[in-house]
């Protein structure tokens, strides 16, 4: 097992250059947030933007319910906090099935913020699509649920917390715990007995795990195995979960054509991931909220990079 520090990071972290646009330096289509959880939209997208990437594109939900209590929709709420952003050229129900095609982006980030009771068959079909397709996936939150029904062709990483791990572990046949797991959830797995269930949730799913939690684990199907923390326990807070979706999506949608040439890449830039998680909650004070932290990324970009001047782009 790898111990992930932030010079590897810098190793793979892909700066642009004179040739550089914005549509060649990495597109990363979100399909985060819903009526129930607009706020998850607004914080990967944030978090995106601020690890540096050429374009994101937001995709609302396919039959989301309305906006309840006011609330704007996830869309209105992501143009808001970054009219960067871009939205599909036409509403969704257009007959079509869905506003944008898969090949709309390098690389996609789906379920931050969503409930998967609540997700649509139009949705459901939408991201199956996505993952039938070549380009990387980032499966959060929400979503990870579909990597158990979807044949492993699109290139991608899961993000479980320690609970959602478990349902997955569960729901593919695994076991009712990994071993060195204890019932209760306040005793904490050792290194190798985290390090060990990842790598065989990895090779089962036939996809990528980042195993996350002050310990976090990075697993390919291949073997690749790197460990990262303990980070900041002020991370354990609303919200942080989807920082850190939004920023491994910027690090695969600038790196999708090496993912889609390699999936095993997959491991070191979700290890990479949690380190720069981890080194933007350094900069972002205590107690640490989800939003000072997307904000705090360009900090820990240009400190990581400053580690590694002069490599180029993996
Ligand atoms: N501002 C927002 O819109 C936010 C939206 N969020 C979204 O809310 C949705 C549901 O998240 P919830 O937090 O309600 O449900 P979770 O899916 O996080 O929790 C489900 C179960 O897992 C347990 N669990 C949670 N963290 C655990 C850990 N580290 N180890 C072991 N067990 C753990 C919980 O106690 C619960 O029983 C997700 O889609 C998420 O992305 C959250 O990210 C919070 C912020
Ligand atoms: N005690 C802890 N120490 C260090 N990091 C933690 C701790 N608890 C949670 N984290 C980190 O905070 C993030 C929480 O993600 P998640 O549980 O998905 O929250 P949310 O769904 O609210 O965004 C993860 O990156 C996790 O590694």
């Amino acid at each position: 097992m790898i111990r992930w520090t932030l010079d590897r990071a810098a190793d793979r972290f892909a700066r642009p250059d004179a040739s550089s646009d914005k549509y060649r330096r990495g597109v990363l289509g979100l399909r985060t947030g819903s009526a129930a959880y607009p706020g998850a939209a607004v914080l990967t997208a944030e978090a995106a933007w601020r690890t540096g990437i050429g374009l994101v594109r937001y995709a609302p939900q396919l039959d989301d319910d309305p906006p309840a209590l006011g609330l704007p929709s996830p869309a209105a709420a992501v143009l808001a906090a970054r009219p960067e952003t871009v939205f599909p050229p036409r509403p969704a129900g257009d007959g079509s099935g869905d506003a944008w095609s898969t090949d709309a982006a390098d690389a996609w980030l789906v379920g931050s913020g969503t409930d998967p009771a609540r997700r649509s068959f139009a949705e459901r079909e939408a991201v199956l699509r996505l993952l039938a397709s070549p380009a990387p996936v980032v499966l959060d939150a929400g979503a990870l649920g579909l990597a158990l029904d979807a044949p492993a062709s699109a290139p991608s990483v899961l993000t479980p917390h320690r609970g959602e791990f478990l349902s997955l572990w569960r729901a593919s046949g695994l076991g009712v715990r990994p071993s060195g797991w204890a019932e209760d959830r306040e005793r904490l797995p050792a290194e190798t007995a985290l390090a060990d269930a990842a790598l065989a949730l990895a090779e089962r799913l036939g996809r990528s795990v980042l195993l996350k939690g002050s310990l976090s684990i990075a697993a390919t199907p291949g073997g690749f195995c790197a460990v990262s923390g303990p980070a900041t326990p002020w991370l354990a807070t609303a919200g942080t979960g989807d920082v850190l979706a939004g920023l491994l999506g910027a690090l695969v949608a600038t790196h999708a054509e090496q993912v889609r040439a390699d999936p095993e890449l997959l491991g070191p830039l979700a290890a990479s991931a949690a380190v720069l998680h981890d080194a933007a909650a350094g900069r972002a004070g205590a107690p640490i909220t989800a939003l000072d932290l997307a904000r705090a990324i360009p900090g820990a970009v240009s400190e990581m990079i400053g580690t590694n001047p002069g490599a180029q782009p993996a």
